[in-house]
């Protein structure tokens, strides 16, 4: 496999004197690197890759390979320790580097915040649950500008009861909303994969009743977002960047944090905007069912000004710039109060 580095030095016309030099090495170093004799350090790989213009990634897969070779290679269960890493894998999520190391800073308390409340699982009940729900369909109706107070809200939901003075969509957001979760929730529990059909189910139950035609429907016409500079692509597109949007989720939902693949999720549909109506709301709920479903609890994005501002300045951000770390902040910080607050209540 280290002709791979003797190829790509002879296609560049290279003396192994000259890629000795320019490593800063002895040549018969060199040598003993392309006939698999000595592997490189770190450094050197990375070296050799700019030097020779190999694709870091590749390279680094070969001389990760041949590195876990030689360490387990003379052990007769070598290929058992080999299946048991590949367990292990499954449940780690590799770093992922952050410009900004607040981001891996947050995620670190959040996974010791989510240590400690394993250890109190045993404290939840449905009351908590069920208050901690009724505050999330506030809040997120709020952003989408409902006028229910929380205490309306958990009238409507959970008594059935009408607001006088408030409009029949603002009770059925309430309800639909609420209705959503429960939906999540059942999804969670028989151990569903997010797939645009369950994505479409949210919808449906957000728009139900609101707007029928729309509901569970991706958009067949172009949108725009109220105060915002992002165009959302055409809807010619919309289904086609779905499809990628699932893949995606197929492709990174083992191995990015859980609390960041929420993020993203949630940042990556809202971008699309596949919905003439009830994007944020859906988002936000995809959003909590990939952290329900990871053993982490809702995070809840307030609804008052200063909080939209926030949020909405977040996204705009990452359409702008192409960086995602602002509005994986935005969510890790949430997700780190909501996490801190519900150890509190239990205690
Ligand atoms: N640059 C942006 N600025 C503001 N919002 C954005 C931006 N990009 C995407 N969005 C999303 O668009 C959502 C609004 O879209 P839409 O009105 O379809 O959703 P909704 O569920 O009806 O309302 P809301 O999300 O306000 O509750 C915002 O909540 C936000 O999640």
């Amino acid at each position: 496999m280290w002709k791979f580095i003797k190829n790509a030095r002879k296609a560049k016309g290279m003396r192994s004197r000259e890629l000795a030099s320019l490593l800063g090495v002895d040549q018969s170093l060199v040598s003993k690197f392309e006939n698999g004799k000595r592997l490189p350090t770190k450094t050197q790989l990375i070296q050799l890759s700019n030097i020779l213009s190999i694709d870091s990634d590749e390279l680094m897969k070969e001389w990760l390979t041949q590195k876990v070779l030689e360490d387990v290679k003379q052990y007769s269960f070598a290929g058992e320790v080999l299946t048991m890493v590949q367990e292990e894998l499954a449940s780690y999520y590799p770093e992922r580097k952050f410009a900004d190391l607040s981001i891996e800073k947050t995620l670190n308390d959040i996974d010791n915040l989510k240590n400690e409340l394993d250890q109190i699982r045993a404290f939840e009940n449905h009351r908590i649950t069920e208050a901690l729900e009724v505050e999330y369909t506030f809040e997120s109706n709020r952003i989408e500008g409902n006028t229910l107070t929380l205490r309306e809200t958990d009238l409507v939901i959970n008594k059935g009861l009408t607001v006088s003075g408030k409009s029949m969509q603002e009770h059925l957001e309430a309800i639909n909303h609420g209705e959503a979760i429960h939906y999540v929730k059942d999804l969670i529990s028989r151990n569903t994969i997010i797939t645009g059909r369950e994505l479409l189910g949210v919808h449906n139950l957000i728009l139900r009743g609101i707007n029928q035609d729309e509901a569970g429907r991706y958009r067949r016409i172009q949108v725009m977002i109220q105060g915002s500079n992002h165009m959302p692509p055409p809807p010619y597109l919309v289904e086609k960047q779905m499809e990628d949007y699932f893949i995606w989720y197929e492709r990174n939902r083992s191995n990015l944090h859980p609390v960041v693949l929420a993020a993203e999720m949630h940042e990556r549909l809202v971008t699309i905007h596949p919905f003439i109506d009830g994007n944020g709301r859906t988002a936000r709920l995809i959003m909590n069912m990939i952290l329900l479903q990871n053993g982490f609890v809702i995070a809840n994005i307030k609804g008052d000004n200063t909080s939209r501002y926030n949020y909405y300045e977040a996204l705009d951000e990452v359409q702008t710039s192409g960086n995602k770390d602002s509005f994986i902040r935005f969510i890790a910080e949430i997700e780190r109060q909501s996490l801190e607050r519900y150890l509190s209540i239990l205690k």
